[in-house]
């Protein structure tokens, strides 16, 4: 583990911007600020216009391994242990706060992360606020902030904002395994299920995309944002995406979770067909198979931090631009032990990976799919998300994403859920389904 704690403690200062300052900025909201940023790459967490936007960096934790998860908790509460906070807002996401992403594997390469920006820009119910956060001994103040937005804004007209410029047009080869090498592993994960003691695993593939012109990071955060809505758009440095998922989030003492799976592609067909679905995904003994080893597996992890909790008998239907999804959400209320709420890593430490990205039983899925994926999955299917120094927290699943591995290629992952009644052709397709927000996103022609 690397991290910088700085020489001073961490100091924060969290103001309210009102209305007449956001209009003066052309900033009504995520995707405005968005539009007005020019080269400027942000940290991003957003959801139907909530959420945050981070610029700078004054300090992270960068680690990797089996103890990813429990030394970016420590590091945090150290930098916690004598900040200065001063936040009359007091909203989740207000105050000290970090966005994070987090290696799927303990074995993988990537580093995973906690950043802490200088400035944030959080949008939640109507308040739009900037907290600037220091470790170099200066106190931030209102006019501080004030000048580091307005050095984040490039200049562009609001107006641009909802028509972001298209990324140049790229072509996809395949990643670490061919299409055909891929659906030999399926045929393989099947295999390994048939003989027992493996109900399901999660198989997942990268294709590469390559583009002559540099991509532009912030139009493909836009781009998801305008057709993803629905979904939590996430930008952690190279990681971008739009999740349907959330591992969890933690509000108070009031945990949820959104657990997915089961996927029909709907690129045919209309948008409220949920007809449709409800009968072919609803109607499916394998799709529902595998959502119910996904929800009993969430549970399970979860009960013993829960003095409380609930889910429903039946999954419903999510209807996603791409896919439908069987979805869902599991609500828990906290216990405390020793005065103390369950941290939000600690949770993620617990949760993660679920049967929706690893499988069930969770060891030997993940052995499993270390052999047949031949590749590191680095952070997608990984924790991404954000914590604040009052314990609430967000974290999606980095799904419907990839890496900016640099200004001309980028690497998507996508995965399917393998059971005993799974046909590698059908897996595969819906790969390309799960591939569809990304490549729309980057605008690259779709020809599947
Ligand atoms: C693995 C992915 O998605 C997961 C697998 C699903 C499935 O198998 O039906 C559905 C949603 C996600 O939990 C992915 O998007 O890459």
């Amino acid at each position: 583990m690397t991290a910088s704690l700085g020489t001073h403690s961490l100091r924060t200062l969290t103001t309210a911007l009102d209305p007449a300052t956001l209009g003066e900025l052309g900033v009504t909201n995520p995707a405005s600020l968005l539009g007005t940023l020019g080269g400027t790459d942000p940290l991003c967490w957003l959801r139907r216009g909530e959420g945050f936007l981070g610029f700078g960096e004054v300090t992270a934790f960068t680690g990797a391994g089996r103890g990813r998860f429990a030394d970016a908790e420590q590091w945090w509460k150290t930098l916690l242990a004598d900040a200065r906070i001063i936040n009359p807002l007091r909203l989740p996401g207000t105050g000290a706060m970090a966005f994070g992403s987090f290696a799927f594997s303990k074995t993988s390469s990537y580093e995973s992360v906690l950043i802490v920006p200088e400035l944030v820009v959080g949008f939640s119910g109507g308040t739009t606020w900037l907290t600037q956060m220091s470790v170099d001994g200066t106190a931030p103040t209102a006019e501080s902030a004030l000048h580091l937005l307005r050095s984040a804004i490039a200049g562009a007209s609001p107006a641009d904002s909802s028509t972001p410029e298209p990324a140049p047009a790229g072509t996809v080869r395949s990643g670490a395994l061919t299409e055909d090498q891929w659906k030999d592993s399926v045929t393989a994960g099947v295999a390994a299920i048939a003989r027992g003691g493996l109900e399901k695993v999660v198989l997942a593939r990268d294709v590469v995309a390559t583009f002559a012109e540099p991509v532009q990071r912030v139009s493909i955060l836009q781009r998801l944002i305008r057709l993803y809505d629905e979904c939590w758009t996430y930008g952690v440095h190279g990681l971008v995406g739009a999740t349907p998922e959330i591992l969890i989030k933690i509000d108070g003492s009031v945990a949820q979770a959104r657990v997915l799976a089961g996927t029909l592609d709907r690129e045919d067909e209309p948008a409220g067909s949920t007809g449709f679905a409800t009968t072919v995904l609803g109607g499916s003994i394998k799709q529902r198979q595998e959502h119910d080893f996904a929800v009993r597996s969430l549970v399970r992890q979860l009960a013993p931090f829960a003095s409380d909790l609930a889910f429903p008998a039946e999954p419903f239907i999510l209807e996603l631009p791409n896919v439908w999804h069987l979805a869902s959400d599991v609500t828990a209320e906290l216990a405390s032990s020793n005065g103390h709420l369950p941290s939000s890593l600690a949770l993620v430490e617990a949760l993660h990976p679920t049967a929706a990205v690893c499988g069930t039983p969770r060891e030997e899925a993940g052995t499993l799919i270390l052999e047949l994926e031949k590749m590191d999955r680095g952070p997608y299917a990984g924790p991404v998300g954000w914590l604040d120094g009052d314990g609430n927290g967000e974290w999606g699943i980095a799904l419907r994403g990839a890496v900016l591995e640099d200004p001309h290629s980028v690497r998507l992952y996508a995965g399917a859920g393998i059971v005993e009644a799974s046909d590698p052709e059908a897996e595969l397709a819906e790969t390309w389904a799960k591939f569809r927000p990304m490549l729309q996103a980057l605008n690259v022609p779709q020809n599947r």
